[in-house]
């Protein structure tokens, strides 16, 4: 098979690093701004469009955290959950590992039941659509106190066992890992799994806080760890997964060009990268479309992109079994190919 995008979309793989809220597309922000007859500052789906354009991580943030609110029913989680599910599917995901950040929805008066009980719905809808497995991330808004972060896992407390693990996004500078070390340390006691944004923004010491104090399971982006050869050491020799939105840090600048991608850089260190969407909507582009930019960019090879999708099985929390299962569905589609 030589096109490349038909060779991704078919290739098996899972999605760790994408936000629910994220992957909210205009089309949907609009219809559901009419279904619960909340105004927005925008006249059409081009015009939504067109405010997407960012220099920074919090120009972004705020357009998102506005975004949100057209969220009000469980009925409306569930179809968020479920128009990404539908497009996760398109892509050849498998597993997706998603986040949800439940206090930029209880903070405007939305009940985390609410939240959590419609987003159950969509995952359970996609695992009978498209065999599609899910699980989901509980994210801390890194912005607002440990005191908000405690109120927020206690009121997650009936669904704990339907929530995987925790997480850290939102403002990173400023915001560092430590800030978070107790809610980490209950939640991690609690049995759920740790995942942290961090080198996205900020700098090496924010991976190094997230390794020390947050005891993660699982770095999320981590680009500027490579600024650091001790720490980029570490993160090879004790295998973390690294999950990287190649077109969320062009979007972002992060990067200022795709061409300046370092995902091969982080593939020849030994790293374990996988290639993830983060906010799809937002960002122009879902999980293949993020693979075929790093591959055009930075010349991968079907080796190396069979090696990111191995990673995300690899580095997801599923169990031995299932994870052994899809690897051989990849060796088998390679075999096929
Ligand atoms: N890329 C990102 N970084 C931090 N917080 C986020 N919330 C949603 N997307 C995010
Ligand atoms: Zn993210």
């Amino acid at each position: 098979m030589n096109d490349p995008r038909q060779f991704v979309t078919g290739l098996p793989k899972a999605e760790l690093h994408l936000h629910i809220e994220g992957s909210l597309e205009p089309e949907l922000m609009f219809a559901l701004a009419e279904r619960n007859k909340v105004a927005i500052p925008f006249g059409s789906v081009e015009e939504i469009r067109a405010a997407y354009s960012f220099t920074r991580l919090q120009d972004f943030l705020d357009i998102y955290y506005a975004g949100a609110d057209v969220l009000r029913t469980e009925e409306d989680f569930r179809d968020l959950a479920t128009a990404y599910f539908d497009r996760a599917a398109a892509d050849g995901v498998r597993h997706a590992e998603i986040f949800f950040d439940p206090q930029t929805h209880t903070d405007r008066g939305i009940p985390f039941q609410v939240v959590a009980d419609g987003l159950l719905a969509g995952m359970a809808k996609a695992e009978a659509r498209h065999g599609l497995t899910s699980q989901l991330i509980l994210c801390f808004l890194r912005h607002l106190d440990e005191d908000a972060a405690f109120d927020t896992l206690k009121a997650a407390d009936p669904w704990l066992d339907r929530i995987a693990g925790v997480g850290l996004d939102s403002s990173e500078v400023g915001h560092p890992p430590s800030k978070f070390a107790r809610i980490f340390e209950t939640a991690r006691g609690m049995g759920l799994k740790a995942v942290a944004h961090a080198g996205e923004e900020g700098p090496p010491e924010y991976v190094w806080e997230a390794l020390d104090l947050l005891h993660i399971d699982r770095l999320d982006h981590g680009n500027r760890a490579l600024e650091d050869d001790r720490l980029t050491t570490r993160l090879v020799e004790t295998g973390m997964t690294l999950t990287v939105c190649p077109l969320s840090n062009l979007k972002l600048c992060v990067i200022d060009d795709i061409a300046a991608h370092p995902v091969d850089r982080m593939l020849k260190a030994g790293l374990q990268a996988t290639i993830n969407s983060d906010d799809p909507a937002y960002f122009g582009g879902y999980v293949v479309d993020n693979y075929l930019a790093v591959a055009q960019a930075r010349g991968l090879t079907r080796e190396d992109m069979v090696t990111l999708a191995r990673n995300s099985f690899t580095g997801s929390f599923l169990s031995e079994a299932e994870i052994a299962r899809h690897l051989t569905a990849i060796d088998s589609y390679c075999e096929a190919q």
